[in-house]
Formats: C-alpha cells, sequence, structure tokens
C-alpha cells in the first residue's frame, strides 16, 4: 500500500545513470517553492552523514552483491528515519533523487539479486508501524522515471565526469537496468510518471513541469 503523510509529498527521480534526472529536480523543488510548499531535497544512497559515508564505499568499493544490497538498505533505514520521515511529518515535499525503485533496478535485474530478497529487506527497512497515522510501506507517491536508451545515456556521460563503479558498467547491465524500471512501472503505473529522456533539456523540462501543473497545480 503507498502511504504519505496527511500533507507530506514524496517524490522519487530515477532511470539509468546518465538519463538526466539530476537536471530537472531544482525545476521541480522551485515550481513547488512558487507553490508555497516547503521542499527538502535529498539523495539515495545519501541523504545523512553515515549513509553518504555509506555511499562512499557502494560507488567506489568492490563487493559482492548482498553485501551491496544490505549496504543500501542500511543507508536507506538511516536516511529514512533521520530525514525522510521528518520532513514528510512536517508537510514536506520531498525530492529524493533515487530510492528503493533503484535497489530492484540495479541489485535486481542488473546485478541479477534476488527480488525476493530485496522484498524482504524493503519490508524490514521501510514497513511503518500498523497503528501510525503512516501505516503501511513508506514509498514514494510519485517517481518521475527518466527513460533513455543506454547508448544514448553513455554518449552523455562519456567525458562529463570520470565515471564510479556503477558508471563504469558496460552497456548490457544498463540494458537490464532499464528493463528493471520498465517492470517497476508496469507493476504500478499510477506511480510512475514516464519522461521520454532522449529529448532537449528543454522539451524534458517542460514534460516534468507539465506533470507537476496536472497532478498538483490544481487549487
Ligand atoms: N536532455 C538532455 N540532452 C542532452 N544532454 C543532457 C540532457 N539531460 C542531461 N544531459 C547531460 O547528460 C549528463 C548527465 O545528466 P545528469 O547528471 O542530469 O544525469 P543523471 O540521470 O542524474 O545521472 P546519474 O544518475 O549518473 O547522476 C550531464 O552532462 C547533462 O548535462
Ligand atoms: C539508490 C541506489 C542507487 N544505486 C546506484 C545508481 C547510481 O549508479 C548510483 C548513485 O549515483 P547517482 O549519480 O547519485 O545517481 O548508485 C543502486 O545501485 N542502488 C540503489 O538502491
Amino acid at each position: 500500500m503507498t502511504q504519505s503523510t496527511p500533507s507530506g509529498l514524496f517524490i522519487s527521480f530515477e532511470g539509468i545513470d546518465g538519463a538526466g534526472k539530476s537536471s530537472h529536480i531544482a525545476a521541480v523543488a522551485d515550481w513547488f517553492r512558487a507553490h508555497g510548499r516547503h521542499v527538502t531535497l535529498t539523495r539515495e544512497p545519501g541523504g545523512t552523514p553515515l549513509a553518504e559515508k555509506l555511499r562512499e564505499l557502494l560507488l567506489h568499493d568492490a563487493m559482492d552483491p548482498l553485501s551491496e544490497a544490505l549496504l543500501m538498505f542500511a543507508a536507506r533505514r538511516d536516511h529514512v528515519l533521520q530525514v525522510i520521515q521528518p520532513a514528510l511529518a512536517r508537510g514536506d515535499v520531498l525530492l529524493c533523487d533515487r530510492f528503493t525503485d533503484a535497489t530492484f533496478a540495479y541489485q535486481g535485474y542488473g546485478r541479477g539479486f534476488d527480488l525476493q530478497v530485496l522484498r524482504q529487506l524493503e519490508q524490514w527497512v521501510q514497513q511503518q508501524p500498523e497503528q501510525s497515522s503512516q501505516a503501511g510501506l513508506l514509498e514514494p507517491e510519485l517517481c518521475f522515471w527518466f527513460d533513455l536508451p543506454p547508448a544514448i545515456a553513455a554518449a552523455r556521460l562519456a567525458g562529463a565526469r570520470q565515471p564510479d563503479k556503477f558508471e563504469s558498467e558496460a552497456e548490457p547491465f544498463f540494458q537490464r537496468v532499464a528493463s528493471g524500471y520498465a517492470a517497476r512501472a508496469a507493476q504500478s503505473p499510477q506511480r510512475f510518471a514516464r519522461i521520454d529522456a532522449s529529448q532537449s533539456l528543454e522539451q524534458v523540462r517542460e514534460q516534468v513541469l507539465r506533470h507537476c501543473e496536472q497532478v498538483w497545480g490544481q487549487p
């Protein structure tokens, strides 16, 4: 069950590396601020001092798929408790650069890690007490999914920055990750807004802001 607090709004941004999501989060933040909302901007893995330390390990150190999945969820647990739940309880719009859909796409589909184990970890980390007003699984109300063929993403990233462990993966890995996002979107179409990220920066921004207007722009 998707659950948000009465007034807090949880939105995530997803896609393969280089799909362009980070280029548009600030525009969404500005859109909500212009509509009178307080915005918390954060990211995964990361978002707290502990989770940022884990991010360094995750993005740069070789490890087996189980260690990678456990560290992703350990970072997430701290992030949920220290940042996400408090922000939603305050009624903020919380914009998160990646969340658990990334774990299913990268560790599940990309690495081939057991999806059932990921679902169990998700329950442990994101389940909120039944007796609380936010009972159910904590997850984004909406995920902006920046959909882009891996070959185009790779061309955009080439030379843009020093690649980390994930960005150094070859195209077949990103084909699997992309199929993971497509599968997640097919399973929960009401939670995903697919953005055609192959268009120009300006056109992509228009798609994203049009979606904001349609969903949250009405008085
Ligand atoms: N629509 C676009 N057209 C052309 N280039 C783009 C477009 N969107 C982003 N870029 C460029 O592609 C590169 C990757 O963009 P960005 O960092 O926003 O992607 P990302 O999805 O956040 O990647 P990552 O997840 O790896 O951090 C940047 O150099 C950015 O300027
Ligand atoms: C949350 C999360 C992230 N990842 C991967 C995906 C990216 O390659 C990096 C994060 O880098 P970004 O530039 O900040 O997007 O981490 C992952 O594999 N699993 C996850 O759950």
